[in-house]
């Protein structure tokens, strides 16, 4: 399995929004560094998250960035993409693995170390783990769990650790330095003014 992309950029469906704006700036900018992770709204069609999905894996490959889907892993199987992202109402981990096979890049939400250390039991390569800090980009989640939180389920696995939930590159030291491996971002590169720059700021946090 190649090595993991230490930013994951999420796409943003929402209305008004426009994710391959914001994958076009990116891409030159991060390169092999950049993972990103289709993620469609629950109302959006098979059909939408496959095309949107078939042209994010186009984009990617000429950088060596990698494509993942979210939830979707039939779609992920159908464009050729590296892997997929489950979560709690997604398949469970084990079955995700079996769908996607030994090589694949697998991800899984954990919030505490014990679902942690079920997940890459069950085959997860890697973990997103959250939210950090509060968001405005998904409702209903639990409480930040803050850089703390991120430590403990770090030092339950030895994984890489991807920190979601309200990250910028103001908070990436504290979250590195609690032991994650790379950040994913919607917001921090989706509301940026100048997606290039934002992206080099995070890659500068990440990568000092
Ligand atoms: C890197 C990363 N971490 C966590 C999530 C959240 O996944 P999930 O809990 O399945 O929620 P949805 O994104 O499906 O709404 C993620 N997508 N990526
Ligand atoms: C999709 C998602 N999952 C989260 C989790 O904690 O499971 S937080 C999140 C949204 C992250 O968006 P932003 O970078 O704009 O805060
Ligand atoms: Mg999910």
């Amino acid at each position: 399995m190649p090595s993991l992309g230490r930013l994951h950029l999420i796409t943003d469906t929402r209305p008004g929004r426009d994710p391959l704006t914001v994958l076009r700036a990116a891409l030159p900018v991060a390169r092999a560094e950049l993972v990103v992770q289709v993620r469609v709204e629950d109302d959006a069609t098979d059909r939408q998250a496959y095309e949107l999905a078939r042209r994010v894996v186009a984009l990617c490959r000429p950088y060596g960035a990698t494509c993942l889907v979210n939830d979707r892993l039939h779609v992920a199987l159908a464009v050729d993409a590296a892997g997929g992202h489950v979560g709690a109402d997604d398949l469970p981990v084990r079955a995700a693995r079996r769908v996607l096979g030994s090589a694949a890049v697998l991800g899984a939400t954990a919030r505490e170390p014990g679902s942690a250390a079920e997940a890459v039991a069950a085959g997860a390569s890697y973990l997103g783990v959250g939210p950090c800090h509060a968001t405005t980009t998904k409702t209903g989640l639990p409480a930040p769990i803050g850089p703390a939180g991120v430590r403990a389920v770090a030092a339950a696995v030895d994984v890489p650790v991807i920190a979601i939930g309200g990250v910028t590159a103001a908070s990436v030291p504290a979250l590195r330095a609690a032991g994650a491996y790379g950040v994913a971002v919607v917001g921090a590169l989706s509301g940026a003014a100048d997606p290039a720059r934002a992206t080099a700021e995070l890659l500068g946090a990440l990568t000092c």
